[in-house]
């Protein structure tokens, strides 16, 4: 079986990479770090150390590297080849990759109808359904129809803490012992994807919102706390009994919304935030709060980690106070290395916070929570 993952960044290669290679696939990356890619091919092999007291290091070998804007002939013979392409690149890539797979999934087509499964393993609710409109803007009605028997856009939820390398060697990767990868399976296709370490559901939605309104949530607003309070690493931050309740707090409020929505067991999901605050104070683990908070603008998207599980919140009446919090504390974010932060700060300074508010978070002026986040600001 072969792999093609877009993204041979700290998830791709820290995580997707190592799984796909322990599942028995050959795994060859794409990405446009060319010192990646070079070193890839060069090696054919990399590191991942897990960041815990045993320091177990895994070699994930039999890799390679493909430049995707470089290489275009190289990629597409790649896709053709593939039995599972997956990305790691970032939410706000895939639009830019669309065309490329577009015009990758029409050459495959004239050499194969074997099957091949797609997973876009980025933190976003329904990011592989998303990254599939993307690529049929690029493809003719026809060429859709044609592609749908074989063709299959499974969603996922990914998590693994995988925080900047600062290492010597550009391609080994130190990551969190945990991991889980959760994959949607719509139909009996879906169900010859063979990858042991993951678990596969006919409905990813609570396990998606579970993941995301949890870890990115909470780790969200020790991020944005801990940068208001000068702290550089989140289990720093989390030392803080200010930063520590209420990312306890915020966890309780998203907690709410997903037992009831999901009716999950609240001792089961006490232990699950538990775990979860424990992962972020990991001190083997070194996490920068500027990767964490990295993109506010993507962060206060209407459908991302804060506005999202606040919305919920209202709707089942209860304020939440905490997550106004913390969303009014991004909109103060303005870490000079992060251009969203300085896109976001200028358009402030122009044009006044409650503006910024609604064009963010895409709450308007009249709402509950407007008032909520404006109070704290
Ligand atoms: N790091 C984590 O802890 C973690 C955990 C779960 C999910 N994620 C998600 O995984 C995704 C990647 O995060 P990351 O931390 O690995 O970031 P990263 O910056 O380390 O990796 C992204 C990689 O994508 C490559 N890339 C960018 N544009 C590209 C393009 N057009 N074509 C090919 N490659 C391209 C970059 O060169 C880089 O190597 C994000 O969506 C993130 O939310 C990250
Ligand atoms: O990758 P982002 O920018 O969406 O979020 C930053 C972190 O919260 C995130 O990368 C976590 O480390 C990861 O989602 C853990 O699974």
């Amino acid at each position: 079986m072969k792999a093609l993952h877009f993204g041979a960044g700290n998830i791709g290669r820290g995580f997707i990479g190592l799984i796909l290679q322990q599942s028995g696939f050959e795994v060859t990356f794409a990405d446009i770090n060319e010192k990646v890619i070079e070193e890839l091919n060069y090696r054919k092999e990399y590191q991942v150390e897990i960041a815990d007291t045993t320091h177990e290091t895994f070699i994930v070998t039999g890799v390679q590297g493909i430049h995707s804007q470089k290489e275009p002939e190289k990629l597409f013979h790649a896709m053709t080849e593939a039995d599972l392409i997956t990305t790691a690149v970032g939410p706000s890539v895939l639009r830019y990759l669309a065309p490329t797979l577009a015009e990758g999934l029409r050459r495959r087509a004239k050499k194969t109808r074997r099957p091949l499964s797609i997973i876009a393993c980025e933190n976003m609710v329904r990011g592989t359904s998303k990254f599939q409109a993307f690529i049929q803007e690029h493809l003719s009605s026809e060429e859709q129809i044609a592609l749908q028997s074989n063709v299959h856009f499974l969603d996922a939820a990914v998590d693994r803490i995988v925080p900047i390398q600062e290492n010597e060697d550009p391609l080994f990767v130190v990551v969190e012992p945990y991991y889980e990868w959760v994959i949607e399976t719509k139909d009996s296709f879906s169900n010859q994807l063979s990858i042991p370490q993951a678990i596969f559901v006919d409905d990813l939605q609570p396990y998606i919102e579970r993941k995301l309104y949890t870890v990115n949530t909470g780790h969200a607003a020790a991020a944005y706390l801990g940068y208001k309070k000068g702290y550089k690493w989140v289990a720093e931050a989390m030392k803080d009994e200010e930063i520590l309740k209420t990312t306890k707090n915020v966890l309780n409020e998203t907690g709410y919304i997903l037992t009831k929505t999901y009716q999950l067991d609240e001792r089961e999901h006490q232990k699950y935030m538990n775990k979860i605050l424990s992962r972020f104070c990991n001190p083997y683990l070194p996490d920068d709060i500027v990767r964490i908070a990295r993109s506010p603008i993507r962060k206060l998207q209407p459908d991302d980690r804060l506005v999202a599980p606040a919305i919920k919140c209202l709707e089942l009446k209860i304020d939440p106070i905490h997550l106004a919090y913390v969303i009014a504390s991004v909109l103060k974010y303005d870490y000079k290395g992060d251009p969203e932060a300085q896109e976001m700060q200028a358009y402030i300074q122009e044009h006044g916070i409650e503006k910024a508010i609604q064009r963010y978070t895409g709450i308007s002026e009249n709402s509950r929570l407007f008032h909520l986040i404006r109070k704290h600001i």
